[in-house]
């Protein structure tokens, strides 16, 4: 894809570390990477909060450098005009490696198993006796033969259901939105459910990995735990929220659920009896943080320089090779007219189209138009100023 030669440096911020390697992408002369900056071109982040933070008008760009959302307020980024990206499937081998670990470790109650072994120590010549005496308190389960069950077969739910397959598991899955792609990787041997209650019927581990939205905050509370066979491990690598935590700790307690893994520990999970508090790694290898931070990283610097987008969250997908010698971006209503009112604003300016492209993601859409002439600034503000004044659009860049 050409880029195209940058009016300005732009800034970038990030709020969370960044790999040097995604960063990288933005050369020294056309960026600067300012985290006290308090009006960035762009904002680069992973779990930051940023629903409390102000988000300068300068801001065009959000990317999270991983897959969850939850913590950029996307509704607000989009009245605004402000393009979220994140970076699919980027980190998904990490945490399926993760999960994958915890499903055999908590399955022979390794955790557990390390933290009692530590209390021997003092014991002196003892301590291999004592171990041979107490180990019969943690005599696990082989998780060859048994289901899991996998909520959620996106990017890291349809890699686990495919490992756990080759690890001698049975596998049924449940995910009513699953893409064409992430479906023609899913193995045929794994057994397609029709409703989430029939995993929690059949499985005896079960691990979620949806997205925390509004339809699935606390998706698994009392009444779902009633449903599950007894003694269910449940693995939660996605986000707390979807967890009503003090059912589940109700059912800990009771022991209808026999294991909760969770990478979100907070002070009531730490209180919870048969719980593995991992401290949010899934994402954290050297190579998932490469590979998110320079998808980021790229996404952000293709809008900023040519206003193509791949991968945003509430902007749709559009991009065409840049032909023109200016290109106009305008992000607006979904609505009729508005290419027609876009196109006549340039035309009034006495400007040629070389190429267009116009796309819709639900109420919003988004148009690029390439211009064939040479512009100075002076029009460029006219034609700024003009489709700004017209109605239903949310922001408008010429490049
Ligand atoms: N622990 C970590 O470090 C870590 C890393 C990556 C992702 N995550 C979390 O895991 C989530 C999933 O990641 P991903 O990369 O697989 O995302 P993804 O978008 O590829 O997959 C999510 C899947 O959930 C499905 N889904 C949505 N609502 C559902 C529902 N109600 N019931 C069943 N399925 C539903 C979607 O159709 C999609 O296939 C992320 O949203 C994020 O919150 C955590
Ligand atoms: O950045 C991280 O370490 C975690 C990322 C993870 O929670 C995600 O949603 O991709």
């Amino acid at each position: 894809m050409s880029t195209l030669t940058l009016d300005k440096v732009k800034t970038i911020k990030t709020l969370n570390h960044i790999a040097e390697s995604g960063l990288a992408v933005f050369k020294k002369d056309d960026y600067t990477i300012d985290n006290d900056s308090d009006h960035p071109d762009a904002i680069v982040v992973r779990s930051f909060n940023m629903h409390e933070m102000e988000i300068h008008e300068n801001v065009k760009a959000i990317a999270r450098a991983g897959a969850g959302v939850n913590n950029i307020p996307v509704d607000t980024c989009t009245e605004r005009g402000i393009a979220v990206f994140n970076t699919p499937g980027a980190n998904a081998n990490a945490v399926k490696e993760l999960v994958i670990t915890s499903l055999m470790a908590s399955s022979r109650n390794l955790f557990s198993g390390v933290e009692w072994v530590k209390t021997l120590q003092g014991e002196g010549d003892q301590v291999p006796n004592l171990v041979e005496a107490g180990k019969k308190q943690l005599v696990g389960s082989e998780i060859k033969g048994k289901k899991l069950g996998v909520i959620g077969l996106g990017a890291v739910g349809a890699l686990v259901a495919n490992d756990a397959l080759d690890l001698d598991m049975d596998v049924i899955g449940f995910d009513p939105f699953i893409s064409i792609n992430t479906a023609w990787e899913l193995s045929r041997n794994i057994e397609r459910a029709m409703s989430m209650e029939e995993v929690f019927a059949e499985a005896d581990y079960i691990t979620v990995h949806v997205p925390l939205t509004d339809d699935t905050r606390g998706m698994f509370h009392a009444e779902t735990f009633k449903l599950m066979k007894p003694g269910v491990h449940i693995f939660n690598f996605s986000r707390d929220g979807l967890i009503h935590e003090q059912d589940m700790a109700e059912a800990l307690e009771s022991e209808r659920v026999g294991k909760y893994i969770t990478d979100f520990p907070n002070e009531n999970v730490l209180n919870m009896k048969n719980t593995v508090p991992i401290p949010h790694l899934g994402a954290s290898t050297k190579e998932s943080e490469e590979n998110c931070a320079i998808m980021a990283t790229r996404q952000v610097k293709e809008f900023l320089e040519t206003g193509n987008i791949k991968n945003a969250v509430n902007f749709p997908d559009a991009s065409i090779p840049y032909t023109g010698k200016r290109r106009v971006t305008v992000f607006h209503y979904n609505v009729p007219h508005m290419v027609g009112q876009i196109t006549t604003a340039i035309s009034n300016n006495n400007l040629n189209i070389a190429d267009m492209i116009n796309r819709s993601r639900g109420d919003y859409a988004y148009t690029m138009v390439d211009i064939e002439n040479e512009i100075d600034e002076a029009v460029v503000s006219s034609l700024e100023e003009e489709i700004k004044r017209t109605r239903d659009i949310v922001t408008v860049r010429v490049i």
